[in-house]
Order: structure tokens, then C-alpha cells, then sequence
């Protein structure tokens, strides 16, 4: 596996200032706890709404619940807010989920 915070590569030419490149590579290191942090989040949120998946399907329960949807987006783009992040963005990244979440509840019910 490449250690991405470590390689150099087209983005961090060899020649730059030896305190840049520390400083680059401690920043770089922590987006990378954090990526992993995001995956193994988002991991468990998947194992979450597969039982939701397998529950609505046993109960013949539809996919998507567009109620729900607008109470979380609005949650989000709250919290979005109050911690210094785009609401617009919270709101795609969450609808981006969400679709993928409705796929897997679409496959198990067909299943
Ligand atoms: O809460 C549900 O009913 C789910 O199926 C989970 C979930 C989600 O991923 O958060 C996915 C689809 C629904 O439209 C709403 C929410």
C-alpha cells in the first residue's frame, strides 16, 4: 500500500523547504486518520441501514421515506452550519448516501 502522507509526488516537489514538508506531512497525516475515520463511519452506517433494508422488506415497507429524509437534511444542514462547513454540501453528501442507501434497500427487497 502507498503511504500516501509520505510520497512525494507532482504535488510536492523534492526541492521545497524542509519545514514545509514536515508541516505538509503532519496535515497530510491527519486527513488520513480522518479518511479512515469517515470509512469506518460509514461502515457501521451501512450495516445500520442494511437491517433497515432486511426489516422494511420483511414488513413490505417502501425504500425511500421522503419524511425522514427532509427531518435528517435539515438536522444536517444545522449542524453543517454551526460547525463551519457548506450546508449545501452536507446536503449533497447526504443525499449522495442516501441514494446509494436506496439502492441496497431496492436490491434486498427484489432479493
Ligand atoms: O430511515 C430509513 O427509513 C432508511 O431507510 C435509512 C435512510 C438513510 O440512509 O438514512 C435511507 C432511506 C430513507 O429514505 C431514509 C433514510
Amino acid at each position: 500500500m502507498t503511504d500516501h502522507a509520505t510520497t512525494p509526488d507532482a504535488g510536492t516537489p523534492e526541492g521545497i523547504d524542509d519545514a514545509v514538508r514536515a508541516e505538509l506531512t503532519s496535515l497530510r497525516e491527519s486527513i488520513d486518520n480522518i479518511d479512515a475515520a469517515v470509512v469506518h463511519m460509514l461502515a457501521e452506517r451501512f450495516k445500520a441501514t442494511q437491517r433497515v433494508g432486511r426489516l422494511k422488506a420483511e414488513h413490505k415497507l417502501p425504500p425511500a421515506d421522503p419524511a425522514r429524509e427532509r427531518d435528517q437534511i435539515k438536522r444536517l444542514r444545522e449542524l453543517a452550519a454551526g460547525a463551519h462547513l457548506d450546508p449545501v454540501f452536507a446536503e449533497k453528501f447526504l443525499n449522495f448516501i442516501i441514494a446509494e442507501v436506496i439502492r441496497h434497500h431496492e436490491a434486498i427487497a427484489r432479493a
